[in-house]
């Protein structure tokens, strides 16, 4: 499904990743660790888009198109959904309407007509009951205000609507107090399939106590420099990461 080929980024010109290659398959789910600053948010802004990072060697590629040279919402509009570390503030605009817009958005590109009122409200009632969401809670202005955990359920709650094919949360668990944290990596569960893929970043391991990952990635001075499985977190958890930096 995403095919990252020997990708170097720089931001206002300081070299972040060098030379990553990462391959998810449909139905994976992938975790990225790694200290602070080693790029770990830079590999997901870079692969939805986010301006700012440029692209000075490699290719990214999603279902073998090419996404290097695609506006963020172009990427949206493939399948691609990124979970804001700190999402935006946008009075005037309701959670409701936002995710309306967002999901017709993303028909009319792939050529289907807008949702149908029915089927948008059932798929309302099911998620927002899945993520234990107050109804109330949705017709509040979009990020307007939430508290730091309000925010993460929202953007869950988000991706959940939209269903996308490759999903980047991005310390989605950062803020999170246990009983909020059990209940969204429910929702992902629930969410994931054969047919999509989900990339993690994380600092913590207790994360993957709800959420199982196939792959485990160690990004270190914008480089991976190790891979593996859940086991790969739970060493990271007892001896840090110096026993693995390059
Ligand atoms: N817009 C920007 N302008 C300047 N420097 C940036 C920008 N974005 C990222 N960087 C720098 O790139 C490096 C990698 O940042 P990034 O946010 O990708 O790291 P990270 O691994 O996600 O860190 P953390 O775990 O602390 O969130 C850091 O040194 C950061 O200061």
């Amino acid at each position: 499904m995403l095919k990252i080929k020997n990708l170097s980024v720089s931001v206002k010109q300081k070299k972040i990743l060098k030379n990553v290659n990462l391959t998810i398959n449909k139905g994976e789910i992938h975790v990225i660790m790694g200290p602070n600053g080693s790029g770990k948010s830079t590999l997901a802004s870079i692969i939805a888009g986010k301006k700012d990072y440029k692209i000075n060697k490699g290719k990214i590629l999603f279902e073998n198109k090419e996404l290097n040279f695609l506006a963020p919402e172009e990427r949206a509009h493939l399948g691609i959904f990124l979970s804001f570390q700190d999402p935006v503030e946008i009075p005037g605009i309701s959670i409701l309407n936002f995710i309306r817009i967002s999901l017709n958005s993303i028909r009319k590109a792939n050529c289907k007509k807008e949702i149908d009122s029915y089927q948008f409200l059932k798929k309302i009632r099911n998620v927002s009951d899945l993520l234990k969401i107050d109804k109330n809670f949705l017709s509040r202005d979009l990020n307007e205000g939430f508290s730091g955990g309000e925010k993460k359920r929202n953007e869950i709650f988000q991706m959940c609507m939209i269903n996308p094919k490759l999903s980047i949360l991005d310390e989605m668990d950062s803020g999170l107090d246990i009983d909020a944290m059990k209940t969204l990596s429910l929702g992902i569960n629930k969410l994931k399939n054969k047919n999509n893929s989900i990339l993690i970043i994380t600092h913590y391991q207790r994360l993957l106590n709800y959420i199982i990952p196939d792959y485990v990635h160690v990004l270190d001075k914008g480089k991976i420099v190790k891979s593996g499985n859940k086991e790969l977190a739970l060493k990271i958890e007892s001896k840090g990461y110096d026993w693995i930096k390059n």
